[in-house]
C-alpha cells in the first residue's frame, strides 16, 4: 500500500522538492493533502497534477478562486489557519511533511502528533519554540519525528544502530553563508539581495537570511538538542564552506561518523519519507574529483552575533528560544522589507531577550503568550 502524505507548505522550496521525490517514486507515495499560504496559482497547479483529497489555502481572499479552479476535480478546498491544524487529523494520512515556515508550523505539528501521524519535519522553528512539548507528546503517542533538515538527517543517519549513551558530541556543519570571513563593518552595508545569495543552497527567503546571519545554525543546535536528546554542551558548530559533509557524530571512543552528499534537499526528504528503507534515484552524485578539498574552520560568533544569542537561549532554556524565534521572525521580515539593516537584526533579538518575560517551565499557553509578547517588543524596535 502507498504511503499517504499530507504536505504542509507544498508551494515552498521544501514543498516543491518533496513533490519531486514523490513523483520519482509515485508507486510508493500518494498525496492526500496540499497546503499553501498565498500562492494559489501553484497550489491549484499542484492539486490538478497530484489530485489530493483536500487542499488548504491560508489566505482567505484566495479561497473562492481556488474553489472555482478545482470545482471539476472532486477536491475539497479549505481555508485559514484552523483548517491547517484540522486537516492533519484526517484518517487517510500516514505521514505529515511539515514544510511551513516559522511559528506557523507549531500547532499543525502538535495536532498531527496527537492524531498519531508520522512527522517528517523540515520546520525547525517548531522545535526551537517548543521542542520539549513536541518531543514529549511524540513519546507519549509513540510517534516518530523524522528530520528533513540536512544536518539532522545526517546525524540521524550517523546514529543508526548506535546507542545515545555512547554519543560524545554532535558536530553541525555550517556553510558560513554569503558573508563568511567578513567583519561587522562589512555587514552593516550588506543588501537584501546580497544576503539572499546563499553560496550552496536555493531555499526560501526566511531560512536564507537565517543562514546569512548564522541564526539558522543556532536554531539547528536547539533542534538537535530536542531531536537527539543531547545536552547543549555536546553540540559543536564547524564552518564547512562546501556543504558536502552534512554533519558528524563523535562517539565516546573518539570515533567519528559523518554523512556526505551533494547539497540537494531531495536526499534528506527522500530518506525521511522512505525510512527505514533507502530508495534509488537518478539525481547527480558527489564525486571527489569535483571537490579536491573539503575545508573546515571556526565560526566567528563575534561577527555573527545571532549564533551566540541562540546558544545563550539554548543554555538558558525555558521560553527563551521561543522569544528568540519570535524576535528573529520579526527582524528577518523587517530586513527583507528593507526597514532595518543586517546588523540591527541581532540588536533587536538581543534586546527582546532582555525585555521579554522569562518563564522557566512554560506550557503551551505560555509559549503562545511569549511568542506574542516578543513579537510586540521586537516590532517596537523595528518602528524606532
Ligand atoms: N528550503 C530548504 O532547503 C530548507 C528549509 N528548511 C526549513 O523548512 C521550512 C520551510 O522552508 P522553505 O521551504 O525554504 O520555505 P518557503 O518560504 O520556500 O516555503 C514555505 C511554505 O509554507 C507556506 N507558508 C508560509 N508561511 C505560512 C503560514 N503562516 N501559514 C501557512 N502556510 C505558510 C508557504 O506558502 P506560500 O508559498 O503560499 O507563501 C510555502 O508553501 C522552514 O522552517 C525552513 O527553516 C530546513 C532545511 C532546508
Ligand atoms: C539545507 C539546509 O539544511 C539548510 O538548513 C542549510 O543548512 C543552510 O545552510 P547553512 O549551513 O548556511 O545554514
Ligand atoms: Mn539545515
Amino acid at each position: 500500500m502507498k504511503r499517504r502524505i499530507a504536505l504542509l507548505g507544498s508551494t515552498g522550496s521544501i514543498g516543491t522538492q518533496t513533490l519531486q521525490v514523490i513523483e520519482q517514486h509515485s508507486d510508493l507515495y500518494q498525496v492526500v493533502v496540499l497546503t499553501a499560504r498565498k500562492n494559489a496559482a501553484l497550489l491549484v497547479e499542484q492539486a490538478r497534477k497530484y489530485k489530493p483529497q483536500v487542499v488548504v489555502i491560508g489566505d482567505h481572499s484566495k479561497y473562492k478562486w481556488v474553489k472555482e479552479q478545482l470545482q471539476k476535480y472532486n477536491i475539497q478546498v479549505c481555508c485559514g489557519e484552523e483548517a491547517l491544524a484540522q486537516v492533519v487529523t484526517i484518517k487517510e494520512i500516514d505521514v505529515v511533511v511539515v514544510a511551513l515556515v516559522g511559528f506557523s508550523g507549531l500547532l499543525p505539528t502538535m495536532k498531527a502528533i496527537e492524531a498519531g501521524k508520522t512527522i517528517a519535519l523540515a520546520n525547525k522553528e517548531t522545535l526551537v519554540v517548543a521542542g520539549d512539548l513536541i518531543m514529549e507528546l511524540a513519546r507519549k503517542k509513540n510517534v516518530s519525528v523524522l528530520p528533513i533538515d540536512s544536518e539532522h538527517s545526517a546525524i540521524f543517519q550517523c546514529l543508526a544502530g548506535e546507542k545515545t549513551q555512547f554519543v560524545d558530541k554532535v558536530i553541525l556543519t555550517a556553510s558560513g553563508g554569503p558573508f563568511r570571513g567578513k567583519d561587522v563593518e562589512f555587514l552593516r552595508k550588506v543588501t537584501r539581495c546580497q544576503a539572499l545569495n546563499h553560496p550552496n543552497w536555493k531555499m526560501g527567503d526566511k531560512i536564507t537570511i537565517d543562514s546569512a546571519t548564522l541564526m539558522n545554525k543556532g536554531f539547528e543546535a536547539i533542534e538537535a538538542k530536542w531531536l537527539f536528546d543531547i545536552q547543549p554542551e555536546q553540540i559543536e558548530i564547524v564552518v564547512h564552506p562546501q556543504s558536502i559533509v552534512h554533519s558528524l557524530v563523535m562517539f565516546c571512543d573518539g570515533s567519528i561518523k559523518a554523512q556526505l552528499g551533494l547539497p540537494d534537499m531531495r536526499l534528506p526528504i527522500q530518506y525521511a519519507l522512505s525510512y527505514p528503507e533507502r530508495l534509488e534515484n537518478n539525481w547527480p552524485r558527489f564525486n571527489f574529483s569535483e571537490y579536491p578539498s573539503l575545508t573546515f574552520e571556526k565560526a566567528d560568533v563575534k561577527v555573527f552575533r545571532n549564533l551566540a544569542l541562540a546558544f545563550e537561549a539554548m543554555h538558558k532554556g525555558g521560553n527563551m528560544p521561543c522569544i528568540v524565534n519570535a524576535a528573529n521572525e520579526v527582524a528577518v521580515d523587517a530586513f527583507l522589507k528593507s526597514k532595518i539593516g543586517f546588523v540591527q537584526m541581532s540588536h533587536i533579538i538581543e534586546q527582546t531577550m532582555f525585555k521579554a518575560s522569562f518563564v522557566e517551565n512554560p506550557d503551551f499557553t505560555d509559549y503562545l503568550e511569549s511568542d506574542k509578547e516578543a513579537r510586540v517588543l521586537a516590532a517596537e524596535m523595528v518602528g524606532k
